[in-house]
């Protein structure tokens, strides 16, 4: 586990491209974190590290939302899991087809059963800090094998 202090917007786009750098396709980045903790703001930063420019929109009503290359440097399927009541309802979504070969960036990861036991699991945790956030990591097996996350 690694703690990150996130102080400023600037912190966050340093551990976003920390991650971009890292991450492989079927990985899924984690995002937890109560309302406002700045979930968000973290997987948009990451979506910009690997390419992306323009909007991100909140998936909150989509669920899902697909960013395809060349906008990014990968596929990328961005959720919101806050309004899933059973995480069985994945499955009606179409989860899996959309994770094909993509990274996914999930908010409320546990709505939909968590992801953790996968070792392509990166679980971020943002909390608010005195100034401004923290995340506190904890990297799957395959992100150990990849590089120390200090
Ligand atoms: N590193 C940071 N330093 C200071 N403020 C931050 C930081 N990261 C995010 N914030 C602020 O936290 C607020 C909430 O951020 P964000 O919308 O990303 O949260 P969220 O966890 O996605 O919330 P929700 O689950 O309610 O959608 C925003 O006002 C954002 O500006």
């Amino acid at each position: 586990m690694t703690i990150v202090e996130l102080p400023d917007f600037a912190a966050t786009d340093r551990l976003a491209a920390q991650i971009a750098r890292l991450v492989r396709p079927g990985d899924v980045v984690a995002l937890e974190g109560g309302l406002g903790a700045g979930k968000t703001t973290l997987a948009r930063a990451i979506l910009a590290a690997l390419g992306h420019e323009g909007e991100v929109p909140s998936p909150t009503f989509q669920i899902i939302e697909v960013y395809d290359p060349p906008t990014v440097r990968m596929p990328v399927v961005h959720a919101d899991f806050y309004r899933l009541e059973n995480p069985d309802e994945t499955d009606e979504i179409g989860l899996e087809e959309y994770r094909q070969g993509a990274v996914l960036l999930a908010e409320w990861p546990e709505n939909a059963g968590g992801f953790v036991h996968e070792p392509g699991c990166l679980s971020i945790r943002v909390e608010m800090a005195e100034k401004g956030r923290r995340a506190i990591v904890e990297p799957g097996r395959d992100w150990l094998e990849r590089e120390a996350w200090t």
